[in-house]
């Protein structure tokens, strides 16, 4: 029985795709939870109170942190330190939650350690892994995270009633919990999802650069759209991730580098059998990832 979250209030500083979508799971799913809102544009924190999505905006931050008992970071990973800094007298008295959504784990501990000096119990940073390439207010959907995993990064003084709270805050919009360290949680989502979006940004670049009025693109289909979907998602957000997560998202490439000079090599000197080995185990793999979104979505 979900009983944490009755009566409290959450404060979502980003309405985007990710802010918004949390307070119209929130609001489709009938959570306990008054929802304030906060955004640097006017348009869209209009939009959010429009559509019901959050109950009341706030008109700052020092408002949104003085009505919240849990206070969610749904801005670009860059702008948190800034939205930091501006919470910090606010949060300092230790009554209210603090989490986030940013796709990177690192640079969350590095700012919070820079604002507070130290990692407070009441921080549980966290990661959905659902999204898409739509952003803004207009792309909130109150399913997003339903049969989604979040991974949650407590530190090793995060206070446990708040980490169950802000399970609980998740599981209450359907998703499953992970706990993962910082580290592993930045290597992880180096591989899966960062370097996946630099192949996607760097291919349709290539392609761009080289094709008068982008003619070429008359030409693709299914296999090149499924492959660059995520080449539309937002140049800011990426950005900002990339920028963050650069060590690990550097070891990665190299690595895939490495696999690709070996796959060109074969290409060169026609060794069909490696070739057919690489796409036979990348197959395996591929379908073994299949499952496991089959098995989620049941
Ligand atoms: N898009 C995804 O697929 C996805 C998935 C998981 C996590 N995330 C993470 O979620 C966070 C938000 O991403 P999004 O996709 O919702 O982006 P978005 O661009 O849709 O929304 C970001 C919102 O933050 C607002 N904003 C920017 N700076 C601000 C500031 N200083 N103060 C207040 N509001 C500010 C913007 O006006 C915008 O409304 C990012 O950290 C991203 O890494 C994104
Ligand atoms: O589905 C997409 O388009 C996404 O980009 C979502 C995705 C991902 O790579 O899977 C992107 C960034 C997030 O931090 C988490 C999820």
């Amino acid at each position: 029985m979900m009983t944490l979250l009755e009566g409290k209030t959450v404060g979502i500083v980003g309405l985007g795709l990710i802010g918004a979508s949390l307070a119209a799971a929130l609001r489709s799913r009938a959570v306990p939870l008054r929802r304030v809102g906060f955004d640097l544009s006017s348009d869209t924190t209009s939009k959010a109170l429009h559509l019901g999505l959050v109950d009341v905006v706030a008109e700052d931050l020092h408002t949104l942190c003085n009505e919240a008992d849990i206070v969610v970071l749904a801005v670009p990973v860059l702008a948190v330190p800034g939205v930091l800094a501006a919470m910090a007298p606010h949060l300092l008295n230790g009554e209210t939650l603090l989490t986030d959504v940013g796709s990177v784990k690192g640079s969350l501990i590095a700012a919070v350690q820079s604002v507070f000096g130290e990692l407070p119990p009441w921080l549980v940073p966290g990661h959905p892994i659902a999204g898409g390439e739509r952003s803004g207010v207009d792309a909130a959907n109150p399913e997003l995270f339903a049969r989604h995993q979040v991974i949650l990064t407590p530190h090793e003084f995060s206070d446990f009633s708040a980490i169950e709270t802000i399970t609980e805050l998740w599981q209450s919009v359907g998703a499953d919990i992970q706990m993962m360290s910082v580290e592993r949680h930045d290597e992880v989502l180096a591989a899966t999802s960062h370097l996946p979006h630099l192949l996607a940004f760097s291919l349709v670049d290539t392609l761009a650069q080289e094709s008068e009025k982008y003619e070429i693109f008359h030409y693709a289909a299914g296999g090149f759209r499924d492959f660059t979907r995520i080449a539309a998602s937002d140049p800011t957000m990426w950005h900002d991730i990339f920028l963050s997560n650069d060590k690990a998202t550097l070891t990665v490439l190299d690595h895939y580098i490495e696999h690709l000079q070996g796959v060109r090599k074969a290409l060169q000197t026609h060794d069909g059998a490696t070739l057919k080995q690489i796409f036979t185990r990348a197959k395996k793999a591929r379908d073994y990832f299949s499952s496991i979104l089959e098995q989620r979505a049941r």
